[in-house]
Formats: structure tokens, sequence, C-alpha cells
């Protein structure tokens, strides 16, 4: 298999106590555009921080990680983590209006390239024309999200409403691999089955998904890796079976 994201000798250690432990030692993992994978396991085992590690998110962890084919040094950090990109469980939605908070990650690259001085003399670019409201708006039409209006405030928001909002903001991004950490956790099994659904369509699209999840399966995983004391391992078809019957396999 092609593999368009690979992660091997990952580790991770923190300090309890004045104490080091390690969490995680020598994992390696690999996954192929179009893959969903569940990633399970004890809570405390280490599932965030090796999406952490993946994203170059995580000051404790170390590894060797490739992007299709390009070892993470040919990139910058935030080059990575526009293609490496990791959703956290809570939701931030930043700015006055749903439409602002979506557009945040074109408003911060505005800014940037402002600041580094690349920008282009002339006619300002604006986050606006480069993610307009139109846009936005059959984005979150496409995703089932067409109860949520543009310029409603983000605290205003459901649970399942923000988590959708979230999800729609790092999918125009369009990232290679996206880490879905717990996102459906605390949603009711509807809000839980929508962010799940437009997880799918993004993977049908060509992204690599990856999500932490502590329901029982709902069948949309192309592979199930359990970590557990350190080590990451494949879930077994049987297991997987136990699961789908609603069987609590972390
Ligand atoms: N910043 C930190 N400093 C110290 N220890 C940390 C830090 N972040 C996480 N840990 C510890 O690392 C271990 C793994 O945490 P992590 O959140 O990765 O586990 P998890 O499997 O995602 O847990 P859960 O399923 O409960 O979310 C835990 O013992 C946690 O207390």
């Amino acid at each position: 298999m092609q593999y368009v994201f690979s992660a091997s000798d990952v580790s991770c250690e923190i300090v309890v106590d004045g104490e080091r432990r390690m969490i995680f030692d020598d994992v390696s993992f690999a996954i192929a555009s179009g893959e969903i994978v569940d990633l399970i396991g004890p809570s405390g085992s280490g599932k965030s921080s090796l999406l952490t590690a993946f994203a170059k998110l995580n000051p404790r962890a170390h590894g060797d990680f490739a992007l299709q084919g390009r070892p993470a040094s040919d990139f910058t950090p935030q080059q990575w983590r526009a293609q490496v990109a990791y959703l956290p469980q809570k939701p931030v939605l930043l700015g006055d209006c749903v439409a602002d908070a979506i557009r945040l990650p074109y408003t911060l690259a505005v800014r940037q390239s402002s600041t580094q001085g690349d920008g282009r003399r002339g006619r300002k670019t604006r986050p606006a024309d480069l993610l307009p409201d139109m846009r936005i708006r059959e984005t979150l039409d496409a995703l089932g999200c067409a109860d949520i209006d543009l310029g409603r405030a983000p605290h205003d928001l459901s649970g399942g409403q923000a988590a959708r909002v979230s999800l729609a903001r790092t999918l125009l991004t369009n990232p290679t691999v996206l880490l879905a950490d717990e996102v459906d956790a605390g949603l009711d099994d509807e809000n839980a089955d929508k962010v799940a659904t437009i997880l799918e369509h993004a993977a049908m699209d060509g992204m690599a998904v990856i999500r932490i999840r502590h329901r029982p399966t709902d069948g949309r995983a192309t592979r199930i890796m359990r970590l557990a004391d350190g080590v990451l391992t494949q879930v077994k078809a049987e297991s997987r079976i136990e699961a789908a019957k609603g069987g609590d396999i972390a």
C-alpha cells in the first residue's frame, strides 16, 4: 500500500513528580490516503500525545515523520501543521461570528505573509477575498450544517454545531491528514453521526483521517489501532465484530 503519512520510532516522555516516565517508545504508524483509522486505548495511554506528536505540536515527543514521501525536515512547522492538521476535542472558535471563526486560518496566513514582507504592493488581500461568505455557506451546507447561521456568535452555538463548525474550518484548509482527537466526545448520537459522516466524506475525497474515539465503533474505520502500555497494535477482526455490537473495546 502507498502511504501518504508515516511515522517511525516515535517516543514520548513526561516528567511526573520529578521522575521521567515513558508514555510510549518506538511506535510506528502509517496511513494511506482515503483511510479512516480509529485510535483507541485506555484513558491516559497516550493517544492525544501520539496525535499531537504527528502534528509536531508535542514538545515531549520525538520521531521520524514523512508526508507524501518527504521527510518532516523538508517542511516548516507551519507548512507541516497545515498538511497534518490536529483537531482538538474542545472546539476553539475565535471571532465575532461563525464566518470569522471559520476564516481564522486564512486571516492568520494573510497576516503572516504581510509580516514576512512577501505581500505584494497595491491592493491588499483580505481574508474575506480568499474565503468569501458564499464559499463558507456552500461548504457548511454540503457538510450538513444548513442550520448554522454565518452571522451567529460562536459562543451561541450548541456543542454539536460548534464541533461541526470547527471541523468545517479545518476541512476548508484541505489538509492531507486530519487528526481528530475525540471530536465527537460529549455529543449525542445524532450529532456524533453527523460529524462521522463529514469525516467519511472527507476520506472519500482522499483525506487520510485518524480518529481518537471512546465510543463503540461505528463501522466507518478501515482499521482500528489500540494504544496500551506504550504499544500500538492493530485490533483483530474478531474484536472489531465485538466492538460493532456495542462493546467498548478501549
Ligand atoms: N503536558 C503534560 N505534562 C505532563 N504530563 C502530561 C501532559 N500531557 C499529558 N500528560 C500525561 O501523559 C499521559 C498520556 O496523556 P494523553 O492525554 O496523551 O492520553 P490519552 O490516551 O489521550 O487519554 P484520554 O483518553 O483520557 O484523553 C497521561 O498520563 C497524562 O497525564
